[in-house]
């Protein structure tokens, strides 16, 4: 293919991102497998494009609407035709005579650029990516409505924090010790399939992979069980849960298992685990990895809801219950950069009533004295410190539940130092602060009553 088919294939993506409300991820997979005819170094330069253009939206969207005033041009819509544009002007810097030559409107190439988008282009040329005049919430592709809950969260810090949740995310991987003896066994099986992974600090399992391109599944420690991609804040959930061999543990939002691969690690494959989940396809994806992972002791539950009969006839039966919580993912954004665009407040107040009856469903499950674990991978407080203190506001007294010093259960199940304070009742990972994708983490315990 040629740079113009190329971007032409670019905004046909995009457009179709656009028009429908599913992640872009499973967008590309379906407009990928209906053209099998595009190759693969051709596929990985129109999805670096596509997936450019939705890491700057909010700037090229603004950028669009400038240049669009500034040529008398107001009404204009910002398509994805214009957006790839205002791209190719602004973040590869080029000039508009090569621009005309790649919109040649020649077979496969994008069509000859309009008048209106002439102009437009003509005012782009030479722009940078910010402009003093856009709002903050512009300049870090945070919509509207959320961007006051980050800066009541952050503080001072609001602009590092944003600004740390643009980029690209690293790829972590999790060491299995169920097939490799520790972390340095990994490492020399990974450098022999020629791939330079380094230790992570806070997770003692973590690896992390240099920044390009690694085709992992190729590699034989891949192959062979050793490493399972996850990132190092999602490993830490599983380590938090404290999952001891001989235990018995319920993974109640399992999906497609990550954490559950973790937990079944950390048991040895001794004791029982079951991972349960409301989707049966999410659960069935996680029999393959369970396989390679060599995690023996997992059994998959289907659940019609959170309230299912198995829940209360299993009521006080599990020594540690992990709710790995269906959330809004705004600590992923810097992996799904399009789900920022994708929440609304309705969605946030849907998912925020879910997870507190997923909490008070789970929370039968426990053991006097056992622990239920509540994490998710986002960063808004309605999500996360606000839902533990309402589950303590209704079962504290009731059932002796407390929240226990996220740091005293650092110590005991992960061993490295502790990333909070002493008195932290929850662990927050940020980028900006812990180069992990967003999570919050607080470790509950039932009353011995
Ligand atoms: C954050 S994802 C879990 C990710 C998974 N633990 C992992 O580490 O790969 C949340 C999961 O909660 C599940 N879920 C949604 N509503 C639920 C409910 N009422 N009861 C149990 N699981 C639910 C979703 O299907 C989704 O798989």
């Amino acid at each position: 293919m040629h740079d113009a088919a190329r971007l032409q294939a670019a905004i046909d993506l995009l457009g179709e991102i656009e028009s429908v409300s599913r992640p872009a991820d499973g967008t590309a997979s379906a407009f990928f497998r209906s053209r099998r005819f595009i190759g693969s170094k051709d596929r990985r330069a129109i999805a670096d494009r596509v997936w450019g253009v939705l890491r700057r939206w909010a700037r090229l969207t603004w950028w669009c609407h400038w240049a669009a005033q500034g040529a008398g041009r107001e009404g204009m819509s910002v398509t994805p035709r214009l957006r790839v544009i205002a791209d190719l002007l602004i973040t590869d810097h080029l000039k508009v005579d090569p621009l005309d030559r790649l919109f040649s409107g020649q077979t496969h190439a994008p069509d000859r650029l309009s008048a209106a988008e002439a102009a437009v282009a003509d005012l782009l040329q030479g722009r940078s990516a910010t402009h003093p005049d856009m709002p903050p919430a512009v300049r870090f592709e945070v919509p509207d409505w959320i961007y006051p809950r980050f800066e009541a969260l952050f503080g001072a810090d609001t602009d590092s924090e944003l600004a740390a949740m643009l980029p690209e995310a690293p790829v972590d991987l999790r060491v299995n010790t169920l097939k490799a003896q520790d972390r340095d066994a990994a490492l020399a099986a990974l450098a022999a399939d020629g791939v330079e992974a380094s230790a992570t600090d806070l997770s003692p399992l973590g690896l992390r992979l240099p920044a390009g391109r690694v085709n992992l599944p190729t590699t034989q420690a891949f192959k062979d069980g050793l490493v399972e991609v996850q990132d190092e804040g999602s490993q830490l959930i599983a380590l938090l849960t404290d999952a001891r061999p001989g235990m018995a543990v319920v993974d109640f939002c399992a999906g497609a298992g990550g954490k559950t691969l973790g937990l079944a690690a950390g048991m040895g494959n001794k004791g029982r685990l079951i991972a349960c989940d409301v989707s049966e396809g999410r659960l069935d994806r996680s029999a393959a990895r369970l396989k390679r992972a060599g995690a023996h002791n997992v059994t998959r539950r289907v659940l019609s809801s959170e309230s299912d009969k198995w829940v209360k006839r299993h009521a006080k039966g599990f020594d540690r219950v992990l709710v790995d919580a269906p959330c809004t993912g705004t600590g992923t954004w810097r992996r799904n950069p399009d789900a920022r665009w994708r929440l609304s407040p309705e969605q946030l107040d849907d998912l925020t009533r879910r997870q507190a009856s997923i909490l008070d469903s789970a929370r039968r499950l426990v053991k006097p004295g056992g622990r239920l674990v509540y994490a998710t991978c986002s960063l808004l407080p309605e999500e996360n410190a606000d839902q533990v203190e309402a589950f303590l506001e209704r079962w504290e007294d009731a059932e002796g539940w407390r929240v226990l010093p996220v740091c005293e259960v650092w110590e005991a199940a992960v061993g490295t130092n502790c990333p909070m304070n002493n008195y932290a009742t929850a662990l927050r990972l940020t980028p900006a602060r812990h180069g992990t994708d967003g999570f919050f983490t607080a470790v509950l315990e039932r009353g011995e009553g």
